[in-house]
């Protein structure tokens, strides 16, 4: 077989750890899949749609720190853009890869299928430049490598979704052959004098403040600085919190953790510790309307240092041209080590008595019982709604993962992206917690669990509607139709499946549910959880008051 240029991708994928990538076929791709999956050490996963698809890679990237999904043009490629974008908004590197249209028929005044009718092909390379660092188009065997490399190196660097597209007529267009790369994060060429100047002004704002605090945020991941972070803490001796979407990245276990900083629904004792602090350090925090609860929950003033993923913020003054790892770790090295300063580590705030076994099942006891499937080998998805605040009510025991999308929040994520994180960390124990109405938008994908075999136990809580939003603001569209949820294990088993399908109404069942989704190893299990609608936590009441006020700020009439 020549040497072309969808073997120059497929090399690229594998050297960077791509083992496995996403595909969903179309005349368009069909040779470059061929191309892919003539290489060795790649496997080709097919997905039910392109959204799914999409959101495959991204939870693939979030086990393995890069991803890739294939897909055609035009209709396939603008249904993955969702999954993309949300890439983008959660910092995931997933490679997009769009069959495209024959090279000669560029420029040919020609009107093709899967485009929007015009002779201009553009419309897809400028939607993607807006939702991607990286976005090339490969019409040509020339500038194949360099485009390739381009995208995929862009994308490693900034941790950021990059597309390309390759015409269906180049894929298998003789090609050279690739050097190596490796994924190492390239670190940035640091400008030693704003590294310095930056320690300087810390070191100078530290001193006489006697009540230090770090805030933890999401991307911490995606800057790599987890271990430094912790280190950090332990030299300053200082209580850490970590922001919503951070749950999980910071041990829990850790002697310093004391808990979930999410302003007005904070863990029990943490927005007090936060708002005593006399200097408060925010490592990679996303500040946005959700995590701030409507903007109430937003640092401020001279005693807030905020360092982001390529520079510090401090007294007004910018600091950039240096990694958030390399800063924390020069600043560990130049700090004294100081004492831990005890403070009351946050009660857990959730502990509920079990409730007795055939009382109707309740929220909290759900959650009681999911808790207990806390391990170290968990990975745990919760979807936009209540398993937000859910999901924020559980211990996590060290290693244990929590996945989530606070940012993007596009509901329906988490059963795709929960099946390429499954594909992509085999022997951790996945459960996904997600309600009807998401679970409406992307279930196709509980079928590809099944082709896989894949052990995911899935929570779907049944309340009956679109709950998160009538705390913000209720009318007659929050409410769905009702699915028999378990019942369509059967649907899509067809004749070789091994899903399981459970209905349960009380704590018993529950938990004889959860017995049954353990010792099912050869496929998802899905457990439908009969939840009264009005049935939800106290905290999403709060915070969704608080996003509904400020949803609702009137028009400033000029
Ligand atoms: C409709 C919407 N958000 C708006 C929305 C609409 N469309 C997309 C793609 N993403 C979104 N976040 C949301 S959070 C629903 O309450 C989710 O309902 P469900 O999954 O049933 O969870 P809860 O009942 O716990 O709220
Ligand atoms: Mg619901």
């Amino acid at each position: 077989m020549t040497y072309a240029v969808g073997m120059y991708l497929a090399d690229r994928l594998d050297q960077i750890g791509v083992e496995h990538h996403f595909a969903v076929a179309g005349d368009y791709n069909l040779i470059l899949l061929d191309q892919l999956l003539s290489h060795a050490n790649l496997k080709q996963i097919y997905c039910s749609n392109e959204l799914n698809c999409s959101f495959a890679a991204e939870g693939y990237a979030r086990a393995r720190g890069v991803a890739a999904a294939v897909v055609t043009f035009g209709v396939g490629a603008l249904s993955a853009t969702n999954g993309i974008a949300g890439a983008y908004a959660e910092n995931l590197p997933v490679i997009l890869i769009s069959g495209a249209p024959n090279s000669n028929d560029q420029g040919s005044g020609r009107i093709l299928h899967h485009t929007i009718g015009k002779t201009d092909y553009n419309f897809q390379l400028e939607m993607m430049r807006q939702i991607t660092c990286a976005a090339v188009e490969i019409n040509d065997v020339a500038t194949a490598p360099e485009k390739i490399d381009y995208a995929i190196r862009t994308a490693l660097a900034e941790r950021k979704p990059a597309y390309i597209s390759i015409a269906c007529n180049i894929a298998d267009a003789p090609c050279l052959r690739p050097g190596p790369m490796t994924t190492r994060h390239p670190s940035l060429n640091y400008d030693r004098s704003s590294l310095a100047a930056a320690l300087d002004a810390t070191l100078d704002w530290l001193k006489g403040r006697e009540k230090p605090v770090i805030i933890v945020g999401s991307k911490i991941r995606a800057a790599q600085a987890q271990k430094p972070a912790i280190a950090l803490a332990e030299r300053m001796g200082s209580p850490v919190a970590v922001m919503a979407a951070a749950k999980s990245l910071f041990p829990e276990t850790h002697p310093s953790f004391r808990g979930v900083y999410w302003g007005l629904v904070s863990d029990p004792g943490v927005e007090e510790l936060i708002n005593a602090s006399d200097a408060v350090l925010y490592l990679a925090p996303v500040f946005n309307d959700f995590s701030t609860v409507g903007w109430h929950a937003m640092p401020h003033g001279e005693n807030v240092l905020v360092a982001d993923p390529d520079h510090v913020t401090l007294c007004q003054t910018r600091y950039d041209g240096f990694s958030l790892a390399a800063y924390l770790e020069a600043l560990t090295t130049r700090l004294e080590q100081r004492d831990a300063i005890v403070s009351p580590a946050a009660p857990r705030s959730f502990s509920p008595a079990p409730t007795p076994p055939d009382a109707p099942l309740t929220n909290d006891e759900m959650t009681r019982q999911i808790q207990e499937l806390m391990t170290p080998e968990t990975t745990l998805f919760a979807e936009t709604g209540d398993s937000w605040f859910n999901a924020m009510r559980l211990s996590l025991p060290e290693h244990a993962r929590l996945e989530l999308e606070m940012q993007w929040g596009h509901i329906g994520w988490s059963i795709p992206s929960m099946f390429g994180n499954a594909i992509g960390s085999p022997g951790r124990r996945h459960v996904v917690m997600v309600g009807d109405g998401s679970f409406q938008l992307t279930a196709q994908e509980v079928s590809q669990m099944i082709r896989h075999k894949l052990p995911v136990i899935i929570f779907l809580i049944n309340n009956r509607g679109y709950v998160i939003e009538i705390a913000i603001h209720d009318g007659p569209y929050n409410e769905i139709k009702n699915w028999d949820y378990a019942g369509l294990m059967d649907v899509f088993n067809a004749e070789d499946g091994h899903g399981l399908g459970l209905h349960v109404k009380t704590g018993a069942e529950l938990d004889a549910a959860i017995r049954q989704a353990l010792a099912n190893k050869e496929g998802p299990t899905l457990i439908e959880c009969a939840l009264e609608q009005d049935d939800c936590t106290k905290t999403l009441r709060e915070w969704g008051l608080q996003v509904s006020a400020t949803n609702g700020r009137r028009a400033q009439l000029l």
